[in-house]
């Protein structure tokens, strides 16, 4: 079967055109969307992604401020900078990049960005809204996903969708969003015992495992959608996913490559929940 490679870059680039026009709209009454982006220590990847989401904020005229911070910053100090921003009239949406250093509590930091600045989604209440399907910011990631497969034409109502990994950004929200959209939906996990037995049946498979190149042909059933969420580096340093891509290429009837498919929808989808921020406020 030749299958469909599900361009993100595309996608992504298609969604951030209309999100450029409504910051267009939202300049001509006098308010630019602004996003903080506070990172903490000096690890390398990090420094490197929180540089990609200023630059693409720039791209559609955003404003976008780095508040970064020593290693040795106390868990007291980053709550200070967070109510801070929450204070703040020209920041609209508040992203803390994780990880954190081990000294300090993601939990509670993340608890004290103000529910209408948490553009990624990952506060309680936001996590709770979502849950129960009320209006809110959505985690990007998910919900770059959902639009990956809006845009792609995919069916998702009475699909079984089966999702590899369970973490609170990406696995939990992803079986809840589609669940929303009427798909039956299994969480499998590190722990899930003949694992191949459970992705076989997905007719719409999600990988967020962590693990490169994890998912092979003998996990995936002819004519599946493949999602892979995974951002690896493989033995050779180089950039993979969670996916065998050549494996399943020919097996699948759809999927995301790594890198282009689903990591610049995160991005993109950042823009849009922060540009989204701008306009609640305006409105009230
Ligand atoms: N509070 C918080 N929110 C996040 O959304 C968040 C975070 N912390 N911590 C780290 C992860 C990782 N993440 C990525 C986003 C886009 C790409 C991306 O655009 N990837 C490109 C490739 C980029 C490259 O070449 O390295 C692609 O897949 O095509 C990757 C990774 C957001 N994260």
């Amino acid at each position: 079967m030749s299958s469909t490679i599900i361009n993100g870059k595309e996608i992504g680039q298609e969604i951030r055109h209309a999100v450029a026009e409504r910051v267009k709209r939202l300049k001509e009454q006098g308010v630019t969307p602004g996003l903080a982006v506070v990172l903490v220590g000096d690890n390398q990847a990090s420094a490197t992604y929180v540089r990609n989401k200023q630059k693409s904020c720039e791209a559609i005229g955003m404003f976008s401020e780095l508040v970064k911070l020593p290693e040795a910053t106390t868990q007291e100090e980053l709550l200070t900078q967070i109510q801070l921003l929450n204070q703040r009239e020209d920041i609209h949406g508040i992203l803390v990049q994780l990880p954190l250093p081990k000294h300090i509590d993601e939990d509670t930091v993340i608890a004290t960005i103000a529910v209408e600045k948490d553009v990624d989604g990952f506060s309680p209440v936001s996590v709770g809204k979502m849950m129960l399907g009320q209006e809110t910011f959505l985690p990007c990631t998910p919900f770059g996903v959902m639009k990956l497969l809006e845009y792609s034409g995919i069916e998702i109502a009475g699909k079984h969708a089966v999702i590899v990994g369970r973490s609170h950004i990406v696995g939990k929200p992803m079986g809840q969003l589609l669940l929303q959209k009427d798909a039956t939906v299994t969480y499998t996990h590190s722990k899930t015992p003949d694992l191949p037995f459970f992705t076989k049946q997905a007719d719409i498979l999600i990988a967020a495992v962590g693990r490169a190149n994890f998912i092979t042909k003998e996990h995936v059933k002819e004519g599946a959608v493949v999602i892979d969420v995974g951002i690896n580096r493989d033995d050779n340093n180089k950039l993979c996913g969670d996916v065998s891509f050549a494996e399943v290429e020919d097996i699948a009837s759809a999927i995301t490559p790594v890198p282009g498919g689903v990591g610049p929808m995160t991005i993109t989808m950042l823009l849009f929940n922060t540009v989204q921020a701008a306009e609640n406020k305006l409105a009230n």
